[in-house]
């Protein structure tokens, strides 16, 4: 299964792009091991619309535009549901082995996602209930991949 990044926003050359591409790169090389793959990471500019139902509106539209067909989306909301490493590991397995060719993972921009993204979405999840910044965002969700693949092959970075 191929697993993709969708994000609102755009991260500049520096330590936050320098990190998430880090464990992206990890997660690239580690994947295949266990039948996932690195998509790519899709950056779009935030709507510059002034209301912001609009923005978030126009934002979801370029995210439904890249979505591949048929793909799990999953969205990353501090409102979503909790999972551990180990939960959201199996979780990546349980679509990888029904079977499942694409996931792509949503992060929305300041205004965070449109409604209508909630409705389509496979499962909405947290990164903890506190909001963080897109930047670090990117860089909790590409670790909690290469950790997931890292559970998943028995591999010995994710100690209970
Ligand atoms: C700065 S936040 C936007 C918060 C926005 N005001 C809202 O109410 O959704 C930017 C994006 O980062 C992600 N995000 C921030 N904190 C998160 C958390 N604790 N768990 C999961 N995703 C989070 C979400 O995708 C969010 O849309």
């Amino acid at each position: 299964m191929r697993i993709g990044l969708f994000a609102v926003g755009r991260l500049k050359a520096g330590p936050e792009k320098e990190l998430a591409s880090r464990y992206l790169d990890r997660f690239a090389k580690a994947g295949p091991a266990v039948s996932l793959e690195f998509a790519r990471v899709t950056e779009v500019n935030e709507s510059r619309a002034s209301a912001a139902d609009t923005r978030k509106r126009e934002e979801a539209g370029l995210l439904e535009k890249s979505l591949p067909e048929g793909a799990v989306l999953i969205l990353l909301d501090e409102r979503g549901k909790a999972l551990d490493s180990p939960a959201f590991a199996s979780l990546v397995g349980r679509y990888r082995d029904q079977g499942k060719r694409e996931m792509m993972i949503a992060i929305g921009g300041a205004d965070g996602l449109d409604p209508v993204l909630y409705d389509r979405a496979d499962v909405v999840i947290n990164l903890g209930s506190m909001t963080w910044p897109h930047q670090l965002v990117r860089i909790l969700i590409a670790e909690q991949l290469y950790r997931a693949v890292t559970i998943l092959s028995g591999h010995p970075y994710h100690r209970v």
